[in-house]
């Protein structure tokens, strides 16, 4: 166990924590030529395409220092907020962290972040300068930087570029000297915690484990300790490039376990395994159920298509245990789902699956917070509000609350003032500001969450040419005056397109829906009055013009196959588009309370 080391790379996205990982498993010989690929551990196609870490991935690397044999077992993480606690898991299985910085970026919002994660669970911190190569690079000024945060000495920050493979050999010998091996012993009963799963069609859930006391043998029968379920375990191994099958995982290594389990959601990362016939009595702590934080409907775009859509969103489900989803109607579109996302970016991941895995062409809605409201009559019992058309009639409610986060933003100096008007803009209440450097600020705000789910962070990107970086996370439920602005179109209330919206806004809000309306829903051959309504109250209106729009007209009625084939392009340009009423209305329109401010 001395010779093991367990360590997690964590930064804030895009500082480049994928590819010093890459760098680290070619210079310890753990990779063949063959298997070279550029970020090898971000093995979901999505993942590669858009250069982002979606789920953690582990991976063992044999390297020998000094004339000892070392095992070192490395935990990716994921940067976006939106799996943070998946981060929060991995770093518990580890008692080492490098620290990326990128040397022309410098701190930013989830470097904090994850760092704090990281001290909380006492990680030794070992940090890193990145692409130093990179002509932009400032290293000494974010140098200077890493010890005003770290409080470390300026000779502990080690030169690195991801890129340039500069720098790999020191990252390396660090790790061994600087991180501790791991304590627990083999000899007490079994208790592993599982910091991450995957699913495989043909094997079933793939758990990762960390073995903090007594060891894993194959075809031992375990234990889940929050599910209570009990298992054979079919096969345990380490986590090379490829799965290594074991006889057995000892205190203080990693490792993998498959049982045969075919839902994901048996496996819940956090949980504890032990021994079913020998249980520890202490479960790791810190295990919660990861809530969704964002939820909207998801409608097929041909009604046909609502069996098929539930079956492909159950075989999702089984290998993202993070979605969740419940049936729901809606009198615009018919049935279809209420989904609960942990943030906007898992909610496009998820749609861009449906369409690319399981070829569903599907109409998405204004995504929203989970709001609890209160009757007057029953003050105590919370009625949960998923989707705003559920909101009770306003007469009968007491007060509706919705949930706050607690919001860190770092950005310059010179931008201070436009992000505080944003954020005020948006709600957001100044709670604290410290200058790190003289150009750089970190600012925490109050906010609803509900105001990041709307166009929040284009709005801070553009208010700060960039230069602003974002992180958060919940505090809670706050009573807010809330209303929900209704849309009609024709006459007719369209209930996908309601949005529950602070009072103080509801009037500019409907108004902008109604423009941004207008403009994306194509004219049709007769007007189309758009209206905004609070309650039976209109509070805007806008028509959309009649246009007879005859594609064929153009053919002279002369040769049929050349119309029919017109008629053809222009149904596949419909494709999503659904008819609500007697109006064809567009997915952008369904988002158009998003884009109120383009
Ligand atoms: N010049 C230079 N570019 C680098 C270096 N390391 C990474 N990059 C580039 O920076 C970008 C982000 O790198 P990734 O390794 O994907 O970053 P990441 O932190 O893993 O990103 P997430 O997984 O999305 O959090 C890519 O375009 C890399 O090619 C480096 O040392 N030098």
């Amino acid at each position: 166990m001395k010779n093991i080391r367990n360590f997690c790379i964590i930064a804030h996205i895009d500082h480049g924590k994928s590819t010093l990982a890459d760098r680290l498993l070619d210079y310890t010989g753990s990779v063949t030529e063959r298997e070279k690929q550029d970020q090898l551990l971000d093995s979901m196609d999505l993942e590669r395409e858009r250069g982002i870490t979606i789920k953690s991935h582990a991976i063992q690397m044999d390297y020998e220092y000094n004339g000892e044999k070392y095992v070192l077992n490395l935990i990716d993480t994921p940067g976006h907020v939106d799996f943070s606690y998946e981060v929060s898991r991995s770093i518990a299985a580890c008692e080492g962290a490098l620290l990326i910085v990128d040397a022309a970026q410098s701190i930013q919002a989830q470097t904090i972040s994850n760092l704090y994660l990281a001290l909380e669970n006492d990680l030794e911190i070992i940090p890193v300068l990145n692409k130093i190569d990179l002509p932009s690079a400032n290293p000494e000024e974010v140098t200077d930087d890493i010890v005003d945060l770290l409080g470390c000495d300026p000779d502990e920050v080690i030169h690195a570029s991801g890129k340039t493979g500069l720098g790999i050999d020191n990252v390396l010998a660090a790790v061994i000297e600087r991180i501790p091996a791991p304590k627990g012993s083999p000899n007490e009963p079994l208790q592993a915690l599982i910091f991450d799963s995957v699913y495989n069609p043909f094997r079933g859930v793939e758990t990762y484990f960390r073995v903090i006391n007594g060891s894993i043998k194959k075809g031992q029968l375990i234990k889940f300790i929050a599910t209570g379920k009990t298992y054979d375990a079919d096969e345990v191994g380490t986590l090379k490039l490829k799965q290594l099958p074991k006889n057995e995982i000892k205190a203080g290594d990693v490792g993998y376990l498959i049982t045969g389990i075919k839902d994901a959601r048996e496996v819940k990362v956090g949980d504890t395994i032990t021994d079913a016939k020998n249980p520890t009595r202490n479960a790791i702590s810190g295990f919660e159920d990861v809530k969704p934080m964002v939820f909207a409907g998801i409608y097929p775009v041909d009604t046909e298509d609502y069996e098929e859509l539930r079956a492909s969103m159950e075989k999702l489900q089984l290998n993202d245990a993070s979605l969740i989803f419940t049936p729901e109607s809606s009198a615009a579109l018919g049935f279809g789902f209420r989904c609960g996302f942990l943030g906007m970016l898992h909610m496009e991941i998820i749609q861009e699956r449906l369409e690319r895995e399981f070829d569903m062409t599907v109409i998405t809605t204004v995504p929203n917070v989970s709001y609890h409201a209160y009757n007057k009559k029953n003050p105590d019992d919370v009625i949960v509000v998923n989707n705003p058309s559920d909101l009770p009639d306003p007469s009968t409610l007491d007060h509706v609350e919705e949930p706050y986060i607690k919001a860190t933003i770092i950005t310059k100096a010179d931008f201070v003032g436009n992000v505080m008007s944003l954020c005020i803009d948006k709600r957001g209440m100044i709670t604290n500001q410290t200058y790190l450097t003289p150009e750089r600020v970190e600012l925490n705000f109050d906010m609803p969450l509900a105001e990041i789910v709307f166009d929040f962070y284009d709005r801070l990107k553009t208010v700060s040419k960039g230069y602003a970086s974002f992180d958060y996370h919940p505090i809670g439920m706050k009573t807010s005056k809330l209303v929900r602005v209704d849309i009609l179109l024709n006459a007719q209330p369209v209930d996908a397109l309601s949005a529950l919206v602070h009072a103080d806004n509801a009037q500019n809000i409907g108004k902008k829906m109604c423009e941004k309306l207008k403009e994306l829903i194509p004219r049709q051959q007769f007007d189309i009055p758009i209206q905004a309504a609070i309650g039976a109250k209109i509070i805007s209106r806008e028509t959309i013009k009649a246009l007879r729009k005859d594609v064929t007209a153009k053919c002279y009625g002369g040769d049929i196959s050349r119309k029919r084939k017109l008629l053809e392009k222009q149904k596949k340009g419909k494709k999503r588009m659904r008819q609500v009423g007697n109006v064809e209305i567009p997915q952008q329109a369904f988002m158009a309370v998003l884009k109120l401010n383009d």
